[in-house]
């Protein structure tokens, strides 16, 4: 049983690189589709907030030194190549999908407007959301937050390379131990750095929870949309 109505689902774009160095792959990107189809036929409204770091990662050794904003709107860019992707392995896949973008690319896609993505959710489709908030010095996680918020969704789902959040960051630390409830005010005083502190803070203004969990097993996004207790929830 679906446990939610509307969830806005960040995915990574660091996980569509699969076990690649950079871009995507095929392989993972159909995989993340058809998890998604799945949740989706249990009636659930489903936006997506989509990453940048395969393609942003795979430039970044020409982008050292370069100016903080520009790398940041070039990231941005590589976020509406990736929305443009999985749209088109949605439609493989016999999902319909709109992309709305945060910067203005008219020829490639259409522009980010409140209440027409509303609409599209209420059709049925699926809202990818790219450009991320369309501001320098900002995440696709707080994107995430914000149109989450605008939206009404009643959570973020964060999927990502991790199954959770641990104690400390599990790719450094193997003594860290990962958290099955943790509270917003917590996750900000402990620094942990699975999301930035913006997103967190917005989400908690907002009272918006979070789950984060895992990009790579299989039905975590099911479990999590059900209500099981998949990964981390971040509460009020
Ligand atoms: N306390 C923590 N718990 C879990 N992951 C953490 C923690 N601290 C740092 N991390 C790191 O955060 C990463 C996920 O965040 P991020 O790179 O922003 O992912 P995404 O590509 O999904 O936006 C994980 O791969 C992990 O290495
Ligand atoms: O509102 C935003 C969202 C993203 N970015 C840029 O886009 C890149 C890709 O997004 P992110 O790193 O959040 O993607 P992910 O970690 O999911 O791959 C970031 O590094 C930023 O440079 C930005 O400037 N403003």
């Amino acid at each position: 049983m679906a446990a939610y109505k509307r969830v806005l689902l960040k995915l990574s774009g660091e996980a569509l690189m699969g076990d690649d160095s950079y871009g995507i792959n095929r392989a993972t990107i159909e995989r993340m589709v058809s998890e998604v189809a799945e949740v989706a036929a249990l009636g659930i409204e489903l936006a997506i907030v989509i990453g940048g770091g395969n393609i942003f990662r795979g430039v970044a050794p020409g982008a050292t030194g370069m100016d903080r904003a520009t790398a940041d709107y070039m990231g941005m860019m590589a976020t509406v190549m990736n929305a443009l992707a999985l749209q088109d392995a949605f439609r493989r896949a016999g999902v319909t999908a709109r992309v709305q973008s945060a910067l203005n690319i008219e020829q490639v896609v259409e522009p980010y407007i409140r209440p027409k993505a509303i609409r599209y959710l209420e059709e049925g489709k699926v809202v990818i959301f790219a450009a991320g908030t369309g501001n320098p010095f900002f995440t696709t996680d707080t994107a995430a937050a914000l149109r989450g918020s605008e939206i009404g969704a009643e959570i973020v789902l964060k999927a990502t390379k991790v199954d959770g959040i641990y104690s400390a960051d599990p790719n450094k630390n193997p003594d860290a131990t990962r958290y099955e409830r943790i509270s917003f005010n917590e996750a900000i005083a402990k620094n942990l750095e699975v999301m930035d502190a913006t997103a967190f803070a917005l989400c908690r203004d907002q009272k918006l929870p979070i789950r984060v969990f895992s990009i790579n097993k299989p039905g975590a996004l099911y479990r999590a949309v059900t209500g099981d207790n998949e990964g981390t929830l971040v509460h009020m």
